[in-house]
């Protein structure tokens, strides 16, 4: 059998020992495809590296060339940096106040760290006159603010760009939703136009009948420069609040679930740091998925019979791992209150795509980032459906989102299949690289069989999934199939614990705030959507399309 494409260097199937007669061909046909073979060692590489990223120092350095050979997946850290992200952008320290005119990083920095002393709250809910009024001037000032244009030595330090990327995420959501009258959420459109008119009067001076969806420059253009280098857009995302928001609270004691704290938050709450908590311990418990994804795709290179046992056996640990992770999600109760989670945390989400505004009586949805783009742009807000970590095991294991795959299966009334493919698009550049890579650069020959109960018969170039339908006509061993389809229940359990919490959160939360629509941060029909995600993941199970299964 030749593949297009695996996961390990050729010389680590030799170093196993193991007489392959079909491996000098494969390693052939690898050798002549060198590009794709400097990814895959890469991606299989097992040394620890830094997590400085030093790049071409140029106004804009190009970081395709990294992208290339590195997805920035670390062996010890998966999708998390390995050493912690920077906690403050150096420079001197100002007094905001009164320096306002400073153009250096670190004044946003300042920014952030009085927005928070304020602190600055959503639709400007403060206890007294004073905190109002100052709130006001921290407002009026990020709007007076210089706009600063890092330098390309500043961008190309890829832990400033991600601390940078963190600041003016925080200050932007912080600036847009800390403004009074925040009642644009309303989608009653005779409330907006009333609370239109009233803003209208509110900030006069400002001049700006919808200032609420309007990012001033000072924040809009060096956030839109600094997301470009990183290959996100501008709009806060998972990698901002949990994959760069940590910090080791010993710093000898190395990454360790206990040793983990969070950095920035809006509302300083413990329930909101426990919301990014339990993100960031997952994806640190995911190392040990990536490591298993690895290896089992070398063992689809391989293809002997020894693979097909390994395999077996390497989608068994797969499983517990999955375990593993939806164990810490039930975590997510014991410090996170939901009412805080709905009332008090979840608004500083929103992103253009659901709020509305008026703008010369024309009522549209969006932001627009002023001096940075020309269109009111309508990103979502985070969601953890942008984890690439989550993303990766449906793509090992062949779980089909978009259902292109296995069409007969479905009703044709799926909520919204282009989800999770729009996610990519605020994961960081290397890891939607990754996942393309997986997706794409790893088909093997397709392998054909009549495996469905109604008969039809299946093409997989799939290299997992693949072996357990060939593993699955052979009635003798179906020790493969059981195991990837444990490894698909596993994700399935991921999937209802998941939808559990979704409920707890957001749907209960919001009928008794008797909320006219319930939707995700990511704007979709939530149960609805998260029920899909449940179906694909165990439409992809083998056992369901085999006649005589053990
Ligand atoms: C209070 C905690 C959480 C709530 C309320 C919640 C809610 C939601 C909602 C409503 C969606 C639908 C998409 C949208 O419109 O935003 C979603 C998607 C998703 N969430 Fe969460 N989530 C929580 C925590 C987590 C955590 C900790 C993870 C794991 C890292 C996670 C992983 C995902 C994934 C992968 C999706 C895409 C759908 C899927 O794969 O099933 N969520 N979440």
């Amino acid at each position: 059998m030749v593949q297009r494409g695996h996961f390990l260097d050729a010389q680590s199937a030799k170093d196993d020992g193991r007489a392959c007669d079909a491996e000098e061909d494969a390693c052939e046909e690898v050798s002549s495809c060198s590009t794709l073979r400097q990814m895959l060692a890469a991606l299989a590489r097992s040394m620890p590296k830094s997590a400085y990223t030093p790049m071409e120092s140029s106004a804009r350095p190009d970081t395709s060339t990294l992208a290339a050979a590195d997805f920035d997946v670390d062996v010890r850290s998966g999708f998390l940096p390995p050493e912690p992200p920077i906690s403050r952008l150096d420079g001197p320290h100002y007094d905001v106040r009164t320096h306002a005119a400073s153009i250096e990083p670190s004044f946003w920095e300042d920014m952030l760290a009085w927005g928070k002393a304020i602190p600055i709250r959503v639709g400007a809910q403060y206890d007294n006159a004073e905190q109002t009024k100052e709130a006001h001037v921290w407002h009026s000032a990020i709007r007076a603010m210089p706009v600063c244009m890092p330098s390309g030595a500043f961008l190309s330090d890829i832990r400033r760009a991600r601390r940078a990327c963190l600041v003016l995420a925080f200050l932007s959501h912080m600036y847009i939703h800390a403004q009074p009258d925040l009642g644009q959420y309303e989608q009653d459109e005779h409330k907006a136009e009333e609370i239109a008119r009233v803003k209208r009067s509110r900030h006069g001076a400002e001049g700006k009948d919808d200032f609420v969806s309007r990012l001033p420059a000072s924040l809009a253009v060096p956030w839109k420069l600094v997301n470009e280098q990183l290959g996100l857009p501008p709009v806060l995302t998972y990698a901002t609040t949990v994959l760069w928001n940590w910090a080791l609270e010993d710093p000898a004691a190395g990454m360790q679930l206990s040793n983990l704290r969070i950095l920035e938050t809006f509302t300083d709450t413990e329930s909101e740091a426990h919301f990014y908590r339990i993100s960031l311990l997952i994806e640190l418990q995911g190392v040990e998925a990536i490591t298993l994804m690895r290896i089992s795709l070398n063992e689809a290179f391989a293809r002997d019979a020894l693979a097909y046992q390994r395999l077996a056996s390497y989608l068994t640990e797969l499983a517990a791992t999955i375990k593993k992770l939806t164990r810490l999600l039930a975590d997510m109760y014991t410090g996170c209150d939901p009412m805080t989670f709905y009332h008090e945390i979840r608004p500083w989400f929103k992103a253009g795509d659901s709020m509305w505004s008026y703008e010369h009586g024309v009522r549209r949805s969006g932001w627009l980032l002023e001096g940075a783009e020309q269109e009111w742009v309508n990103w979502t807000g985070p969601s953890a459906g942008q984890s690439t970590l989550i993303h990766a095991l449906d793509l090992f294991l062949d779980v089909d989102h978009a259902r292109r795959k296995r069409g007969a299966e479905y009703d044709g009334n799926s909520s919204d299949t282009s989800f999770m493919e729009r996610m990519q698009a605020y994961m960081p550049r290397y890891h939607r690289e990754f996942l393309r890579h997986l997706q794409y650069g790893i088909q093997v020959e397709p392998v054909s069989g009549s495996l469905r109960a109604d008969g039809a018969v299946e093409t997989s170039d799939h290299p997992i999934r693949s072996m357990a339908l060939l593993s699955s006509l052979d009635n003798a061993d179906h020790a493969l199939v059981q195991a990837y389809d444990a490894a698909l229940q596993a994700l399935r359990s991921f999937r209802d614990e998941h939808m559990r919490i979704a409920t707890r959160y957001i749907v209960k939360p919001a009928k008794a705030a008797a909320a006219e629509e319930i939707r995700g941060t990511g704007g979709t029909a939530l149960i609805r959507f998260l029920s899909d995600c449940r179906t694909n993941t165990t439409n992809a199970m083998v056992k369901r399309h085999i006649h005589n299964a053990p």
